[in-house]
């Protein structure tokens, strides 16, 4: 282990990793700390985002979409905390779509095919206007204890080692920790097709006594645009009225915050979507080319043995989708444009890590393929993380107070899982270095609540990837009432910028005033909140109405508007809901001791005081969704822990 002497550079959050978790942490610890801080001697709180290579951040490392199922959600979450990502989002798609568009709102999510390139771009040039931030190019290998927390970092650069002094670190390594690389039976180290890998980090967690364990993840092959036959293809449009992920692109109200002259805004404030559209393309795999993969599983690195460690069983490899679906005639693969700068076609549904000559075969048996030209060839990644029973809902460390982590590290899949634990982790460093309170969500309050709640229950045993089945309380967690969710904490926290912020104010007074006409204008003789549960019931005729009653154009907005329909349509629903969380709220707010010997508990299950041993959950309600944690091992825990507070106070 390198051990490095910690020098002059000194600032108040390090962020190590230039992915989706660390742009997010590093934006959110920017914003935060962006005011003048007294306890920082007179000066705004500095940042550095250390990043092997800077030129690189933002990178979409697979799939050039945002959002989706799920993810969607997370990424409108982002938007309400004031985050990055939906801003590079809306300034870099290049095709809008809801997905399940048709179904109940609760299970609708906003969905972008992106400029891969133009999207890094974004998340760089976005991350320029924060003057609080400094980029240092290099490998973090070792993390720095002093008097027993994470007081800085190791950094291999260019001109040898160094250290920076940190006040608190985020950890967000990706797929990089000990990457290896797979295409057949050929191997290389790295964690991303031409980067390096990060090695020493590895050895600096283990030595601080962490546990680590190894996943992998795929991407398909990539096709040259000019060699598909489009013509005999079924055609994928976007939406006709493209949906912005943030509340702040092409608003009616830009000109009044001022949006079109910030630096960060400018380009979705003035309209939206900023970039020409594009279609995507369906093609499938067929009997014929299973076939071809069935004879050639020999040669795939999952089924010989070279790659031992798990994949992501919801978004599988295509031999894991022959084999494990073998009564499947096909697979849909849609063929998605990766930009308007280059002809690169990504196969989204044949990830693969088969040898090229594989590959080959495979594309070329997909209907308008028969020609393709393969541009880049797919590959797995296997990769170090940190199993997440060492962090706490909160992302920082059980073991080593002031270090975060976020991101794939802690096992997760996707950018957007990476992106709602980064904007944690950057909140809860600032937070902890300020002394304040820990924010953590409910799974009633956000999907990314969920998500920390699930990492930290749950044995990681493959790639964690967000659905809305993994939410209990759907209905609460829509796209459309983000902001009504969120927004109001975050202003509260310091965590939304001017833009945002003013955003909020206004939006509250407007929605405020929509949800005084809905209680009191009628239409067709009778009340609107009547009518518009109406199936037929358009939007624009309520938004007529919420305009005239209300004079406020806002309050009118689709941004507005949407949820305040959701909300009246599904109301039986959703006050069931909200029943059933009140009922769960005792659980979710008696704290557990941290330093609970979960095997002095008279009468518990040994199977259950090794796994709450092991988790050392914050809450009983964490507690009950441990496995192999049963409802009467619940009981007793919560006994003993009631009888230590009554011993505590007599
Ligand atoms: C081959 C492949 C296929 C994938 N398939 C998909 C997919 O289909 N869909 C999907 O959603 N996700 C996929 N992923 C995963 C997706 O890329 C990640 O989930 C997402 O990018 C995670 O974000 P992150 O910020 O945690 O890490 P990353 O985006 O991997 O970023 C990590 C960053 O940290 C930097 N870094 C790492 N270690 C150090 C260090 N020691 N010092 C300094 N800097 C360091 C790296 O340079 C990089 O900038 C795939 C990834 C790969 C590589
Ligand atoms: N970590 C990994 O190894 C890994 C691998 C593959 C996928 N993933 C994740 O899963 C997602 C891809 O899986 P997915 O296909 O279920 O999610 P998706 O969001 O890309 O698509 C969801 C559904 O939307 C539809 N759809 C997909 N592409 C479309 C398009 N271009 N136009 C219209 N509709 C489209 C399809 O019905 C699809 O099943 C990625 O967004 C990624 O986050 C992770």
């Amino acid at each position: 282990m390198m051990m490095a002497t910690v020098d002059a550079a000194s600032f108040d959050v390090i962020v190590i990793g230039g992915g989706h978790a660390g742009a997010e942490a590093a934006w959110a610890s920017c914003n935060l700390l962006r005011e003048v801080w007294l306890d920082s001697g007179g000066r705004a709180g500095r940042v550095a985002l250390v990043t092997i290579d800077p030129g690189k951040t933002g990178v979409m490392s697979c799939n050039p979409a945002i959002g989706g199922l799920a993810k969607g959600q997370i990424v409108r979450e982002l938007d309400a905390l004031g985050g990055l990502m939906p801003l590079a989002a809306d300034a870099t798609g290049i095709q809008f779509r809801v997905l399940n568009r048709s179904k109940g709102p609760a299970v609708r999510g906003p969905r972008c095919q992106s400029d891969k390139y133009a999207y890094a771009r974004e998340v760089q040039r976005l991350l320029g206007t924060r003057e609080n931030l400094t980029v240092v190019t290099g490998a973090v290998e070792d993390l720095v204890v002093e008097g027993g927390r994470c007081a800085g970092v190791g950094v291999r650069t260019a001109e040898g080692v160094v250290g920076l002094r940190g006040g608190a670190v985020v950890l967000t390594t990706g797929t990089f920790m000990r990457g290896l690389m797979h295409t057949g039976e050929r191997t290389e180290e790295g964690g991303r097709v031409g980067e390096k890998p990060a090695v020493g980090i590895s050895a600096s967690l283990a030595g601080l006594g962490f546990e680590l364990a190894r996943l992998k993840t795929g991407t398909p092959p990539r096709l040259k645009a000019g060699t598909i036959d489009f013509a005999s293809l079924e055609r994928q449009p976007g939406d006709d009225e493209p949906e912005a992920f943030s509340d702040l692109s092409a608003h009616p109200l830009a000109g009044e915050f001022g949006l079109a002259d910030q630096a960060a805004y400018g380009r979705v404030a003035e309209r939206f979507p900023v970039l020409e559209q594009r279609d995507c393309w369906i093609t499938r795999t067929s009997r014929a080319v299973h076939n071809v993969i069935r004879a050639n599983l020999e040669r795939a690195p999952m089924y010989n043995g070279q790659i031992e460690t798990a994949g992501p069983r919801y978004c599988p490899s295509i031999e894991d989708k022959v084999v494990r679906f073998a009564d499947r005639e096909a697979h849909h693969v849609f063929l998605e444009p990766e930009s308007l700068e280059t002809d690169e076609i990504y196969c989204n549904g044949i990830s693969t890590s088969l040898p090229g000559d594989v590959q080959e075969r495979v594309v070329r048996g997909m209907p308008g393929c028969e020609r393709a030209e393969i541009l880049r060839y797919g590959y797995a990644v296997e990769y170090d993380m940190v199993p997440p029973h060492q962090i706490d809902a909160t992302t920082m460390t059980k073991r080593l107070p002031g270090l975060f982590l976020a991101g794939q590290i802690n096992g997760t899949s996707g950018y957007e899982e990476a992106a709602g634990q980064g904007l944690l982790a950057g909140l809860n460093a600032v937070r902890w270095l300020r002394g304040e309170d820990f924010v953590r969500f409910g799974r009633e309050e956000a999907y990314i609540g969920v998500l920390m709640d699930d990492l930290v229950t749950k044995i990681p045993r493959e790639p964690y990837r967000m659905f809305t089945s993994r939410a209990e309380h759907r209905l609460l967690l829509r796209a459309d009432n983000a902001w009504d969710r969120l927004a109001g904490r975050a202003h509260g926290w310091g965590l939304l910028d001017e833009a945002h912020s003013a955003l909020y104010r206004r939006r509250e007074a407007a929605s405020l005033a929509a949800r005084r006409v809905l209680a009191s204008a009628t239409v067709d003789g009778v009340g609107l909140g009547q009518w518009l549960r109406r199936p037929d019931a358009a939007e624009d005729r309520v938004a007529a109405v919420v305009a005239a009653g209300s004079g406020d154009a806002l309050a009118a907005h689709g941004s507005v508007l949407r949820s305040l329909i959701a909300d009246e349509r599904y109301r039986g629903y959703i006050e069931r809901q909200r029943r059933e969380v009140e009922r769960l709220r005792e659980h979710e707010t008696t704290a557990l001791p941290t330093d609970l010997d979960y095997a002095t508990v008279s009468g518990l299950r040994t199977e259950a005081a090794l796994a709450l041993n092991r988790f050392r959950p914050a809450t009983l309600g964490q507690a009950s969704r441990i496995e192999g944690v049963n409802p009467s091992d619940l009981m007793l825990v919560r006994v003993r822990v009631l009888r230590g507070d009554q011993r505590r106070a007599s």
